[in-house]
């Protein structure tokens, strides 16, 4: 997968270079490119935002310089954008499952009170685009959603974890959070590890941890349980 990110701060994509990520780019898996809008100004003062039309709290970021900006990195190579907006639809774990397929995402990284609407309208005609957010909450720019998204898919990669069991078990994989998770020593602070992960008995390991992340999702996230297939939950399960 090539991944392309511009943005005015292209030092905050740094950390996509570090740890696990940062090997599996610097192994091929992942091609990932940052690129600074302001490249693509031709003013003396870099400029990339103006005041909103319509008037209104801070500066919109001017469509010009991105669509330059745009069509440079896009080029004919087929692509899906990537918006990240405080407005967009929620991104989840399907949605990085469903990108993890793409050969190339751009990301379009804003800042200020936003890009001209413009800039999504112009591209949506030729080509994929999604407005997303990460979160009911608000970030300054779109950088560290990026950060996160591109996490979240890449690991989904195959190559990308040591252990791809990891991905295919882990939090939401199933519909569910993820239990509690021990390792050694068997007591700490006078805390035990519960005794039927010490069992050996695989039937009541996998039985106990699945009543841990149904109690845990009903207790934190009972969308999550209303959001599961009927068949999703057997008569014991629905006792959470
Ligand atoms: N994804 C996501 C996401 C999230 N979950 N919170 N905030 C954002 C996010 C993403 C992109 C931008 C761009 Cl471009 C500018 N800002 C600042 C801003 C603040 C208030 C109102 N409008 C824009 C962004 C915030």
């Amino acid at each position: 997968m090539r991944i392309d990110v511009v943005t005015i701060f292209p030092g905050y994509l740094a950390p996509l270079r570090e740890a696990l990520l940062g090997r599996a780019i610097a192994a091929g898996l992942i091609d990932v490119r940052v690129h600074n809008l302001r490249d693509w100004t031709r003013d003396v003062h870099q400029a990339v935002d103006d005041a909103p039309y319509g008037g209104g709290p801070g500066m919109v970021m001017r469509p010009q310089v991105w669509g330059e900006a745009l069509d440079d990195v896009l080029g004919d190579e087929p692509a899906r954008l990537i918006v990240p907006t405080p407005a967009g639809v929620p991104f989840t774990q399907a949605t990085a499952r469903r990108w993890k397929d793409e050969p190339r995402l751009v990301f379009a990284c804003g800042r200020y009170e936003g890009i001209d609407q413009r800039v999504v309208d112009e591209y949506a005609s030729r080509m994929p685009v999604e407005e997303v957010s990460i979160g009911d909450y608000v970030l300054v720019g779109g950088e560290v959603a990026v950060l996160v998204m591109v996490e979240a898919v890449a690991r989904l990669l195959p190559g990308v974890l040591g252990n791809p069991q990891s991905a295919e078990q882990d939090s939401f994989s199933d519909g569910l959070l993820e239990g509690p998770a021990y390792t050694r020593p068997v007591v700490w602070r006078g805390r035990e590890v519960p005794a039927v992960l010490r069992s050996g008995d695989h039937g009541a390991i996998a039985r106990w941890r699945r009543d841990r992340a149904l109690e845990r999702t009903a207790k934190r996230r009972p969308d999550l349980l209303a959001a599961l297939p009927e068949d999703a939950l057997d008569q014991r399960d629905r006792e959470f």
